[in-house]
């Protein structure tokens, strides 16, 4: 997989190391919660789950495979899917 290739079609993330990153600014707080629902129900569909800290209506996003100790295209589908979330709730 060509990670730098992936990462240019997804410019809200960055990648740190052996994880990628993004922050999404909710409307408000009920819109961030509304928000983190959503990631959830498509992290179970795809068995991928990311690391999610909420600080009021700001939600900081990880991802990364831990079963594989790195990027793989699992991390690049829940991030498209999550940019579509984010972009449906107006952040
Ligand atoms: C057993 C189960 O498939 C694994 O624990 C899955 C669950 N969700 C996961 N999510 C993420 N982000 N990385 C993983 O390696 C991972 N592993």
């Amino acid at each position: 997989m060509d990670i730098e290739a992936k990462l240019a079609t997804l410019p809200a993330w960055r990648r740190e190391g052996e994880e990628i990153r993004r922050t999404i600014d909710a409307p408000d707080f009920p819109t961030a919660i509304r928000i983190v629902d959503e990631i959830a129900v498509q992290a179970e569909e795809l068995n991928h789950h990311p690391d999610i800290d909420i600080r009021w209506r700001t939600l900081h996003l990880v991802l990364t495979t831990h079963d594989q100790g790195g990027l793989t295209d699992l991390d690049f589908t829940l991030a498209a899917r999550i940019d579509d979330i984010a972009a449906k709730h107006g952040a």
